[in-house]
């Protein structure tokens, strides 16, 4: 077996981070206009700071406010010396002295690092930076009744929003904001949305960075003034309430391109000609064909996503390893012709797929269809970067190549109105043929071993974690049901050592590939293969038969976790505690009536 060469090394790509910070947005005032401060609603201190040098007070402003209704901005401790001095002191007896008690974090905002359980929410951890002054901005007051501006103009003044925000009557100059586009899908609002909105932190309510102190403000009128200069404001990251869900955003709708024959649909329609499909601009796909949504049965504008969602077209989420030596990989050295021999191509030397008459295979034909080679799904190897074969023209070099066939994500309904329970699906808009491969299944890697430091007082303390498969099951609804196991041994859900198996959540990130629904005959089958990495395999999604125009592509839940053979199907017809009802509509004869989750 030949090795890699050269030593590579494969940097961890940024965009596998689901976390970014995005750029500050800016804040323009008239640098002579002043206006009154009202009082110290919160403090902030860096976790990484014990002395506390860098506090910041959010102070609210009495005639001023945003155009979302938020009036406070962060000044730092000499800021407010400065400025305030008054306010600071009667503020400092009244908290710092133990006099008062700062108003309990509400529970949906307990997930800074000091109230992290780690059983439970390891899995969140690498969402919530050192940094994020989640308590305190979850500590924000309401925003005063007179503030609250109403349903139909609380929208975030957006640049590059759709329409304009209506204009607003007696407010003071607002700031020209940029704000990130990420935001559209809140400010886009619907009644949710806007509840979460007004909930969370908004992007002002973050801390500014240490800066120079202000000059005093202008002793006319109140006697504490707005700074000239007033702050500007970062942004820090910040994880939405779990509950928030939003449509997609920043998509572009087009007038039913491609959407499905009107018979195919029944329930609440819109009626022929009035459905809208919507390409998915905001989802990366990379060099992926395009992925539409379209909902031709009710008036959600789209699937119901965190609205953190990250999109990740063909890799996982895994922050443990920056790098991976190519040397790990086995390699071919493409001689001619060679990789559609296993036993003359070096990469599939470990292959174990065989033909029925047991000769070793190759698991895809010329024409990169999958063959089906083993019914319990065993791991198909393909070959790799490391490789000297021509990646355009090796035949086996399938699931790594970029999706070329086109999805669409849709409403579900169906003949018996309890099947539209199931949600939006995934359906194809072209012919598929048996064997051709669709795409791969992404998320989060659930087994990884997680590196952070964790900050009890002045005490800093690294805890390295393992969030092993066994975390996985442990998940609670709705994440659970998006959790699927990437086992490639039949047995393997009979071994004991869980953590060494991995699982792939997609419910904070991933692919189109979370909107499969299950069905008990499915159309569409998983099979595990390796490309990118020596050792943790993709799950790839195949046409388990022919499918037409418009069909949904249906998975059996019971491939996704890791029960392949008919055998141990059989064995779990006994219908577990956690499982869920069935609704595909397989029919008695197919039909389990339940699916894992
Ligand atoms: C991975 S998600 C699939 C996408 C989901 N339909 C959505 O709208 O987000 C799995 C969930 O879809 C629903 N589902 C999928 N297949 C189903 C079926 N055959 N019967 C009933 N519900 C189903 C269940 O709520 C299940 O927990």
């Amino acid at each position: 077996m030949k090795r890699g060469k050269k030593a590579r090394t494969v940097k961890q790509d940024d965009d596998q981070k689901l976390w970014r910070r995005s750029l500050d947005p800016v804040e323009v005032w008239d640098s002579d206009q002043e206006w009154e401060v009202g009082e110290i609603v919160d403090v902030w201190d860096d976790p990484m700071d014990p002395k506390r040098a860098s506090r910041k007070y959010k102070v609210s402003w009495i005639d001023w406010q945003r155009e979302d209704g938020s009036n406070t901005t962060w000044m730092s401790e000499q800021e407010c010396q400065d400025s305030l001095p008054n306010i600071l002191k009667a503020w400092k007896s009244k908290y710092s002295q133990g006099k008062a008690k700062l108003p309990p974090l509400p529970e949906s905002h307990q997930t800074s690092l000091f109230h992290l359980d780690l059983e439970e929410t390891l899995l969140n951890i690498h969402y919530v930076p050192l940094t994020t002054p989640a308590t305190s901005t979850s500590r924000k007051r309401k925003t005063p009744p007179s503030r609250v501006v109403d349903d139909d103009d609380d929208e975030l003044d957006i640049i590059d929003m759709a329409a304009p925000s209506p204009p607003r009557a007696a407010t003071p100059p607002q700031p020209a904001v940029r704000m990130r586009k990420s935001v559209r899908a809140v400010s886009a609002s619907t009644q949710s949305s806007r509840a979460v909105s007004e909930e969370l932190p908004t992007q002002y309510d973050s801390p500014s960075p240490p800066r120079p102190a202000h000059p005093v403000p202008s002793s006319s009128g109140s006697p504490y003034k707005r700074p000239r200069i007033p702050p500007i404001n970062t942004t820090p990251a910040r994880r939405p309430s779990i509950a928030s869900t939003s449509t997609p955003s920043s998509s572009r709708t087009l007038v039913n391109p491609v959407s499905a024959p009107s018979s195919s649909h029944q329930g609440k329609s819109r009626g022929k000609g009035q459905s809208k499909v919507t390409i998915m601009n905001d989802w990366d796909t990379g060099e992926a064909s395009v992925i539409t949504v379209l909902n031709e049965v009710d008036d959600e504008e789209g699937p119901p996503l965190p609205e953190w969602f990250k999109y990740l077209e063909a890799k996982y989420l895994r922050d443990d390893e920056t790098t991976i030596d190519s040397s790990f990989f086995a390699a071919c050295d493409g001689s001619t012709g060679r990789c559609t021999n296993p036993d003359a191509c070096d990469c599939q030397s470990d292959s174990t797929l065989k033909n029925d008459v047991g000769e070793r295979i190759v698991a895809y034909d010329r024409q990169r269809r999958y063959t089906f080679p083993a019914p319990g799904g065993a791991l198909v190897i393909e070959c790799n970067e490391a490789c000297e074969c021509e990646p355009d023209t090796c035949v086996n070099r399938v699931a790594q190549r970029p999706r070329d066939v086109a999805l669409q994500i849709f409403k579900t309904a169906d003949a018996n109105a309890r099947a539209a329970q199931r949600g939006w699906g995934v359906r194809v808009t072209e012919r598929l043929q048996r064997g051709q491969v669709i795409g791969l299944y992404t998320g989060e890697l659930m087994c990884v071993v997680l590196c952070f430091l964790c900050l009890r007082g002045d005490l800093r303390l690294i805890v390295v974690a393992c969030r092993p498969r066994v975390k996985a099951h442990r998940l609670k609804a709705p994440q659970k049901h998006y959790v699927f196991d990437i086992d490639f041994n039949e047995n393997a859900e009979q071994d004991d050592d869980m953590s060494e198996k991995w699982s792939v959540l997609s419910y904070n990130c991933g692919n189109w590939s979370r909107f499969l629904n299950h069905s008990c005959d499915p159309n569409v089958r998983l099979y595990p293969v390796l490309f990118d990495h020596p050792q943790i395999p993709k799950l790839a999604f195949v046409a388990a038969k022919d499918i037409t125009p418009f069909d949904e592509l249906v998975i059996d839940y019971l491939d996704a976790a890791g029960v392949r053979t008919a055998a141990l199907k059989r064995e779990r017809l006994k219908r577990p505690k956690d499982s869920t009802a069935c609704l595909c509509g397989a029919g008695p004869a197919k039909c389990r009536r339940w699916f894992p989750g």
